[in-house]
């Protein structure tokens, strides 16, 4: 069944047009990698999946609801973690997650229980009353990520999910993000290094100036690689092949 599926999407700001005609479709139980540079146009992909922003052109479904006309049956079907969200940091994480289980109408001890399981799994731990505006970049990434999975949704969209975490963190959100979809769930997640999602996704999408250039799984996309189709691309997601920059000097023309 799919879960996600894009019909010629295009997306202007304004002026500027950012998404070129996107076509895509995802099955449930997949981990989607959607790999892209800066300003390629991932998170206002992932922000229109999520049914927060409904000015585009085309079609978009997601787990079978048009998402310009039903943004609020979507919104209670999935889950989304962004990269950075306005989190409420004078809250203890406890009245956080109170605060985002009860927008999701879940029985407060489901909320607690899940959210002790998804801490001590991500080994978040704090002071009894310590207010989220004391945590770290990570702590908060924590924060962010086990509010978006408290009701347990089907399809989870994360922005850059691992950027401010510490090594085994990042471990232990790959594993989690594992576990989900052997529990059937489907992930879709953006990142702008090809090294972070090559191991866990199932399939990568390449997204190059609002344009998918590619989509397949990780061998299917290094063959293009080398047969030089997607080279430099490639290079500039790794940052293999870069020049050295030792010779770099900002001031060289004064
Ligand atoms: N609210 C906005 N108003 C105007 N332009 C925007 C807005 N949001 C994004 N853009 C522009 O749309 C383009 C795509 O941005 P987007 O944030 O989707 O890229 P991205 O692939 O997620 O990048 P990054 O990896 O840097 O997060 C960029 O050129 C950006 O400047």
């Amino acid at each position: 069944m799919s879960v996600i599926r894009i019909r010629n999407l295009r997306k202007a700001y304004f002026q500027k047009k950012v998404l070129h005609g996107i076509d895509l479709e995802v099955e449930a139980g997949q981990i989607v990698g959607y790999i892209g540079g800066n300003g390629a146009g991932k998170s206002t992909t992932i922000r229109i999946l999520a049914g927060l922003d409904s000015r585009f052109d085309g079609e978009v479904e997601v787990m079978g609801f048009d998402v310009q006309k039903n943004p609020i049956e979507v919104k209670r079907r999935i889950g989304y973690i962004p990269e950075a969200a306005d989190i409420y940091e004078m809250l203890s994480p406890r009245e956080f997650y109170e605060l985002v289980g009860g927008l999701q109408d879940l029985p407060w001890e489901i909320t607690l229980k899940r959210s002790q399981r998804l801490e001590e799994y991500l080994q978040l731990s704090y002071g009894e009353d310590q207010r989220i505006d004391s945590f770290s970049k990570g702590m908060k990434q924590k924060v962010l990520l086990i509010s978006g999975l408290l009701h347990d949704p089907d399809l989870i969209f994360l922005d850059e999910p691992l950027a401010g975490l510490d090594a085994n963190s990042v471990i232990r959100v790959k594993e989690l993000l594992q576990n989900l979809t052997e529990r059937g769930k489907t992930i879709f997640y953006s990142s702008h290094i090809m090294e972070v999602v090559e191991k866990i996704s199932d399939r990568i999408i390449l997204l190059d100036k609002g344009k998918i250039v590619a989509n397949g799984t990780f061998a299917e996309i290094n063959a293009q690689v080398r047969s030089g189709s997607l080279e430099n691309l490639f290079s500039e997601l790794t940052g293999a092949g870069n020049e050295s920059i030792s010779d770099f000097d900002f001031t060289a023309d004064e």
